[in-house]
């Protein structure tokens, strides 16, 4: 495969901003094909697949370029050259011949070669931090080597239907029409996978408002809730609001749904959303202190907590998270799921219900903060089911979700009141 000079210009720029400008690599990729608009799908194609690749495999390629291993998160050790290096070790080791520039450092593929058959620590090998090796160790035992490989396979792009303008047969026809092949995804009814990887955001499909792009596993978190229409719903972490129009779906556009975060910015992109999808029920407000969650004590049928977390569970879809985090960062989020839990579950009604839920596979932002609150406050909850998905189990992401009920009759004062002084921030 022939790589014109221009793209492999870009390629070293951009990756030098994921790497030195610390910039994620999804929104680097957008900003190149917006200043890019007359590539092709080709040029597009080797571009975005060059940058994911190497941040997926940064260390590892960083090794059998010869370069010093404990330099790779090193910005100051991030050179142009030395980016030149690992993305050649990519190519060479995709079986491809390097292009004929003088000015280029010199690799000789052989000796990428013979680094990529000589013996590396497990860490080096998957591409990960030593740390997050030794945390993922320590929370899953013997069930972490399998999950750190499966954690380095590229994603599968999936849509949720929106009910509430079409259904799955008839997305599946109109996406036909405008040349994208989908299937159907046996265990979720609300999702599709798309047989071959593209971006769905300029068909006219999306623009009318008939899909979301979400995971299939992230589909299972909002019927998990059991939200029904007429209730009141609140989703306390919202964000853009991908469970958010979900949940809006399953309750047929009818009720109340509050969507809060702390992030404004995120409830615009969400207000967006909703008006796409043809959704009117949500309102979307800001969480300026603890005084809107105290307002809302034991208003909701159901509140969602999709808590802030790791990212764990979807390192496949966004790589570039495992050289960003650090485990005092995720002792930080552990913490902060923590406060939330405790503190948000008491806008949850007695004999209404509540679901906590991450993106993560680390038991520790998982089953065991929901231990913990059980522990705390048993005798006002129930657990009535938990859900676990790793990535090794399926095509999907990993996920975790925990369905609470809140008990008639068990509220105890400090469960209906927030204390100003437990508010949660980011
Ligand atoms: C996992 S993301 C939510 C994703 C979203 N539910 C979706 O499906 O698209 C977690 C969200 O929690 C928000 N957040 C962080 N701290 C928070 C807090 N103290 N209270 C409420 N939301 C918070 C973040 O801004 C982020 O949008």
């Amino acid at each position: 495969m022939k790589l014109p000079p221009h793209l492999l210009d870009e390629i070293i720029l951009s990756l030098g901003e994921v790497f030195v400008g610390k910039r994620y690599a999804d929104k680097v990729i957008e900003y190149t094909f917006k200043r890019h608009r007359k590539w092709g799908s080709r040029d597009r194609r080797i571009f975005a697949e060059s940058i994911y690749e190497c941040v997926r495999w940064w260390r590892w390629f960083w090794h059998l370029a010869g370069l010093p291993d404990e330099e790779h998160t090193q910005p100051e050790n991030i050179t142009p050259e030395r980016l030149w290096r690992v993305w050649a070790a990519y190519w060479i080791t995709n079986g491809r011949d390097l292009p004929k520039d003088e000015n280029a450092p010199e690799v000789k593929p052989g000796d990428v070669l013979k680094r990529a058959k000589e013996g590396a620590s497990p860490a080096i090998r998957a591409a990960i931090p030593d740390w997050l090796d030794a945390r993922g160790s320590r929370e899953l035992g013997d069930a972490w080597p399998a999950l750190r490989e499966a954690l380095n396979q590229p994603a599968d792009v999936f849509m949720r239907v929106n009910t509430l303008k079409n259904d799955r047969r008839a997305l599946r026809e109109k996406l036909g029409q405008e040349g994208y092949e989908t299937e159907a995804v046996e265990q979720v009814p609300s999702a599709l996978r798309l047989k071959q990887r593209a971006n769905l955001f300029g068909t006219a499909a999306y623009k009318a408002g008939l899909f979301e792009v979400q995971d299939a596993a992230s589909q299972l978190i909002a019927p998990f809730l059991q939200p029904e229409p007429g209730m009141r719903v609140i989703d306390a972490c919202a964000g853009g609001g991908g469970k958010a129009l979900h949940l809006a779906a399953l309750m047929r556009n009818k009720g109340r749904l509050l969507a809060m975060d702390v992030h404004s910015w995120k409830l615009a992109e969400l207000r967006k959303r909703a008006s796409r999808a043809g959704v009117d029920i949500i309102e979307a407000r800001e969480i300026e202190g603890s005084k809107t969650v105290k307002r809302l004590a034991q208003k909701a049928d159901r509140v969602l907590l999709d808590v802030p977390c790791s990212g764990m569970g979807v390192l496949r879809r966004n790589p570039d998270a495992k050289w960003k985090l650090s485990d005092a960062e995720i002792d930080r989020l552990i913490a902060l799921q923590a406060e939330i839990l405790e503190s948000y579950s008491r806008m949850v009604a007695p004999g209404g219900k509540l679901v906590y839920a991450t993106c993560s596979i680390l038991p520790s932002e998982n089953e065991r903060q929901v231990q913990a609150f059980l522990s705390k406050h048993g005798a006002e909850w129930t657990l009535e089911e938990e859900l676990h998905r790793t990535p090794e189990t399926g095509a999907f992401d990993g996920f975790y979700a925990a369905r609470l009920l809140r008990n008639k009759g068990e509220t105890s004062p400090e469960q209906s009141q927030p204390a100003e002084d437990t508010e949660p921030k980011e």
